[in-house]
């Protein structure tokens, strides 16, 4: 009989709203036994499960499944880049905009059971100065409140959703000079979003045409944000008409250069990563191995 293909789920405790569920058990209760060998490992830190997911491919395993969100399914992602071992995700974070972008089931027991009988599908993959996203990275406002967030001591999308109003009365747009397609835009930066997956997560569709298999990235460009303005990009991420709203202005390339005229906060994946001034943005087609 031939050997069953061998699963490692890694574990963010730290994730999501619900962390009185025994994950371990649930986990181990819904996998087909039958069909795949699993493990289970826990990160004991951030940027564990990168580590984690390298040393799993290594000893290879045919799928890593990160059991989080999409700060997770980065560091997974990452680690598992180069390698002949798929990324799998059991959505646990408050987002999950990679998993909603793949149609991933959203509760544990059906997403544990569709990893253990996948189909296997290649993504792109962007960077910005060198890291991997899998989903999207931005400058400007949302790289801004994803750092709030990050010392807000509470998550999920309320706490979310507060910190950006807090934020949004003090935020001021950056000039930028953006190089894209052999042209060059001089403009302010309020938001530049870089999306791989069509959505932030949450359903928050960013960039609702975005194909993540198509070689391109999708830019969303907002300039500035007075309260009306506001109020459509609001209504366009939750309805998915961003593009013909008139509140962004959209492009596609595969390779973008961003100079900004004071630092300027940038995120990926949702998790902040800091400042710069300058940025280069390029897409790897088909570089990650998926089970969806
Ligand atoms: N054991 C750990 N202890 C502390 N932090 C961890 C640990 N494991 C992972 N992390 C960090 O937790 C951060 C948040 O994880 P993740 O994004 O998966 O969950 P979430 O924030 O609840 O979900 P979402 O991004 O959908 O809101 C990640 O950036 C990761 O680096």
């Amino acid at each position: 009989m031939p050997a069953k293909p061998r699963i490692c789920f890694l574990i963010n405790p730290m994730s999501g709203t619900n962390r009185r569920q025994d994950v371990p058990a649930l986990i181990t209760r819904h996998v087909d036994t039958a069909a795949v060998d699993h493990e289970i490992r826990l990160t004991q830190y951030a940027g564990h499960a990168e580590e984690l997911a390298r040393q799993a491919a290594a000893e290879g395993f045919r799928t890593v499944v990160a059991v989080g969100g999409d700060g997770t399914v980065n560091e997974v992602g990452r680690g598992l880049l180069g390698t002949a071992t798929a990324l799998g995700v059991v959505p646990r974070g408050s987002g999950n905009g990679l998993a909603r972008h793949l149609r991933i089931p959203l509760t544990l027991p059906a997403a544990v059971q569709r990893v253990c009988a996948p189909d296997f599908q290649r993504i792109d993959v962007g960077h910005i100065n060198g890291r991997a996203f899998f989903c999207t990275a931005g400058l400007g406002f949302d790289a801004h409140v994803s750092k709030c967030f990050a010392q807000a001591g509470t998550r999920g999308l309320s706490t979310y959703v507060k910190v950006a109003l807090r934020e949004y009365r003090h935020y001021r747009p950056t000039p930028i000079t953006v190089a894209l397609n052999g042209q060059t835009l001089q403009t302010d930066c309020y938001v530049l979003a870089f999306a791989n997956a069509a959505q932030y997560g949450n359903n928050a569709y960013i960039a609702p045409l975005a194909d993540i298999r198509d070689g391109l990235l999708d830019l969303c460009l907002i300039d500035s944000l007075p309260v009306v303005r506001a109020v459509r990009v609001g209504l366009g991420l939750a309805l998915g008409n961003l593009p013909t709203s008139g509140a962004a202005v959209f492009h596609t390339s595969s390779h973008i250069r961003v100079r900004a005229a004071t630092p300027l906060g940038f995120h990926i994946d949702g998790d902040y990563g800091g400042e710069a001034r300058e940025f280069e943005v390029a897409l790897t087609p088909l570089a990650l191995e998926v089970a969806v």
